[in-house]
């Protein structure tokens, strides 16, 4: 069951609608991306205290999912703000650091001075049933094609199996499609125990089931919450 906490008038968009949104905003000279990516960040980071009030207090543990585009840098974002926090953060990336999209690039850069950048493989080792909170900032609506790459498949599998971390997406569960909700061609998608969007809901927030979707993988959303990036 797949409900989402929503004002009167759950507005939802596609995503060409959210990027032209975006873009009209950027280039208005109203606000840049790297504000937007700021406030993305630091929106999930206050969806996951309202979620669970216990992590707004005292030092935690999260692990930090990051992939190669604008999703990944709204990780790099999530990931300085819990360490500003206090928290114990382990940051793992898939991708080329030095081909992530500028506004990435520079969140890449601002947690590269407080914390490491592991590669993704690494992730692997890691004990998900000691961890408080696992971030998936892996792929967002930029999603082009199924995710078959072997490590991710293996660490989906370890993340949507694990029972003690919040599992929170960042926008869309990685491995949906934003606007259908299922994972292209029956590639591998990542749990999420919450999702958190931007501006307005997209239609993969809507689905009540997935069908078909390998069930180890199963990427239903409990929770999706909406959060304002002053668009
Ligand atoms: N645009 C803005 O100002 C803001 C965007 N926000 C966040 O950005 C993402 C969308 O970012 P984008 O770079 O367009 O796409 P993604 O990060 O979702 O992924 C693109 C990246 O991933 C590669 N890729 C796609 N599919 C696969 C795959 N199956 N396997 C491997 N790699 C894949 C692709 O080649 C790209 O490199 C949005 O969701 C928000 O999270 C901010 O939140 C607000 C400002
Ligand atoms: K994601």
């Amino acid at each position: 069951m797949c409900e989402m906490k929503t004002s009167p008038e759950p507005e939802v968009i596609t995503s060409d609608e959210m990027r032209a949104l975006e873009q009209a905003a950027i280039s208005s000279g109203k606000v840049t991306g790297l504000e937007l990516m700021e406030r993305a960040g630091r929106g999930v980071v206050e969806a996951i205290f309202e979620e669970w009030p216990a992590l707004a207090v005292g030092q935690h543990r999260a692990v930090v999912l990051c992939g190669p585009g604008n999703n990944g840098g709204d990780g790099f974002v999530v990931a300085r703000v819990l360490k500003e926090a206090g928290w114990d953060v382990e940051l793992f990336l898939f991708g080329d650091a030095t081909a992530l999209p500028p506004d990435a690039a520079t969140n890449f850069e601002r947690w590269s001075a407080m914390g490491e950048v592991a590669d993704i493989k690494q992730a692997l080792h890691v004990d998900f049933d000691a961890c408080d909170l696992v971030v998936d900032a892996l792929f967002g609506i930029g999603l082009s094609r199924p995710v078959t790459a072997p490590v991710l498949r293996d660490l989906f599998k370890a993340v949507s199996q694990a029972d003690k971390p919040a599992r929170v997406a960042i926008d869309v569960p990685s491995g949906l499609d934003s606007d259908t909700g299922l994972p292209p061609d029956g590639g591998s998608a990542l749990r999420a125990d919450l999702t958190v969007t931007f501006h307005a809901f997209k239609p993969c927030h809507q689905m009540k089931s997935l069908p078909g979707i390998v069930p180890e993988s199963a990427a239903l959303a409990r929770y999706t919450v909406v959060k304002d990036i002053g668009l």
